[in-house]
């Protein structure tokens, strides 16, 4: 928020023709500080280790979020339910505080029960840090086991019903459906978020192809909308790029049909050229070596522009997003938004703090042509810019697929060729 105005809804502000940042990935980002499992990628640090996702709520509120989202990703009672087995060596606490709180909250709950703890815990802390800076909460539910296991939709209903019922007991000031694969299941979730006569925003996980029904993106936004979104985009799965084209289809779709609503976009922050429907999760370095896709604070201003441009105003980011991108998204709108944010006070926008630097070339980079022109090694030697692990079976046919792509090189065409043949 502006520093001294008055809050106003998510609506309100979107209505005005506002720009409203949203924050980033709490699941990633958390994973590795240490306080999330990849695999279930459940949120039990709300309530295991608040004080971890405290503070990466007060970093993207300092790094200029207007939206802190609950860290209620997958925490649906069915979802807490899958969450897997104990780990194989006991897990060593440093302290006895931690010991304390790993016997009160393993186990000796019952899932139901740790659910509607862990909704708690995540609404208090979004809450308490917004507060700080007069930011919006928004709640947030995601997709759930229980639509894939083809339970019926009143039993879905209920999975949503349950954490939405705290969301309204918290008093959060709007509610994201988030990183839905089937735009069915969204619409059900958005029907029960209406329900609470909060303003509601849907996201789906999904790319130009479409859900993975194949419905296309803007056919999923019209039926979005349709349900009661008033806010509707995509969120994970994709690059900024992939994301905003995906946005702009359903902007398309929705306009095509006479209905109205308002534009989010929350993307990954990794480059991701050469994912199909799924995304990032078909990549093989999906998720423990996405490093060097990463988005540079600058690529960020680029999404920024392009979101902006193509009429998107609820503009923030998903998995890999760190507080420094969500930064960069705020420098690159301030003049939209007419302030910058507190974390800017350690950042001359386009590098000019690089002028007090002791090096004379280092002081030559403070400068935007220098960091918008510069394209930065991957940093590995030997590794080509797209990933082909050697024990993926090619065929020639995939090799020629490949040599169709403007992103394959030579030297991996030359690869895959050669593997091809031996594979024959
Ligand atoms: N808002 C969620 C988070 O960052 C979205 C996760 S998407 C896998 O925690
Ligand atoms: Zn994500």
């Amino acid at each position: 928020m502006a520093p001294g105005g008055a809050k106003k809804n998510i609506l309100e502000r979107l209505d005005a023709g506002e720009v409203v940042l949203g924050d980033g990935g709490y699941l990633f980002e958390l994973e590795k500080r240490g306080y999330v499992k990849a695999g279930p990628y459940t949120p039990e640090a709300a309530s295991e280790h608040p004080e971890a996702v405290r503070q990466l709520h007060r970093e993207f509120l300092r790094a200029g979020a207007d939206v802190l989202q609950t860290f209620t990703f997958y925490a649906s009672d069915d979802k807490l339910e899958n969450r897997g087995n104990a780990p194989r060596f006991t897990v060593r606490s440093r302290s006895s505080r931690e010991i304390n709180r790993r016997k009160i909250t393993t186990r000796s709950f019952c899932f139901e029960s740790q659910g509607k703890q862990i909704n708690e815990a995540a609404c208090d802390l979004a809450r308490e840090v917004a507060d700080e800076g007069g930011v919006l909460v928004a709640g947030g539910v995601s997709q759930t086991p229980s639509y894939l296991s083809c339970r019926s939709e009143d039993e879905v209903k209920a999975v949503f019903m349950k954490q939405v019922e705290v969301f309204v007991q918290k008093n959060v000031d709007f509610i994201i459906a988030e990183y839905f694969e089937h735009v069915e299941e969204a619409e059900w979730a958005v029907q029960v978020l209406k329900t609470t006569g909060k303003p509601t925003a849907a996201t789906l996980c999904i790319g130009p192809e479409g859900d993975l029904n194949g419905v296309a993106p803007g056919d999923c936004a019209v039926r979005l909308v349709r349900a009661g979104a008033d806010i509707v985009g995509v969120n994970c799965h994709f690059d900024p790029v992939t994301a905003v084209k995906t946005v702009k289809m359903m902007k398309e779709g929705v306009e095509k049909a006479g209905l109205k609503a308002h534009y989010m976009v929350q993307p990954l922050a990794y480059h991701t050229p050469d994912c199909k429907r799924q995304g990032f999760i078909e990549l093989f370095e999906f998720p423990f070596s996405l490093e060097p896709r990463l988005l540079t604070r600058w690529d960020i201003q680029k999404y920024a522009r392009e979101a902006y441009d193509s009429g998107i105003r609820y503009i923030g980011g998903c998995c890999g997003f760190q507080p420094y991108h969500t930064r960069a998204l705020a420098e690159e709108l301030a003049e939209e938004r007419g302030f910058l944010p507190a974390a800017s006070e350690k950042h001359g926008t386009w590098g000019s703090g690089l002028e007090m630097h002791t090096k004379p070339w280092v002081r030559a980079r403070a400068r935007r042509e220098y960091w918008e022109k510069l394209k930065p090694a991957s940093g590995r030697p030997c590794c080509p810019s797209m990933s082909f692990p050697d024990e993926w079976g090619v065929t020639k046919g995939d090799a020629e697929l490949m040599q169709q792509k403007e992103s394959t090189t030579q030297d991996q065409l030359k690869v895959l060729f050669e593997k091809s043949a031996t594979n024959q």
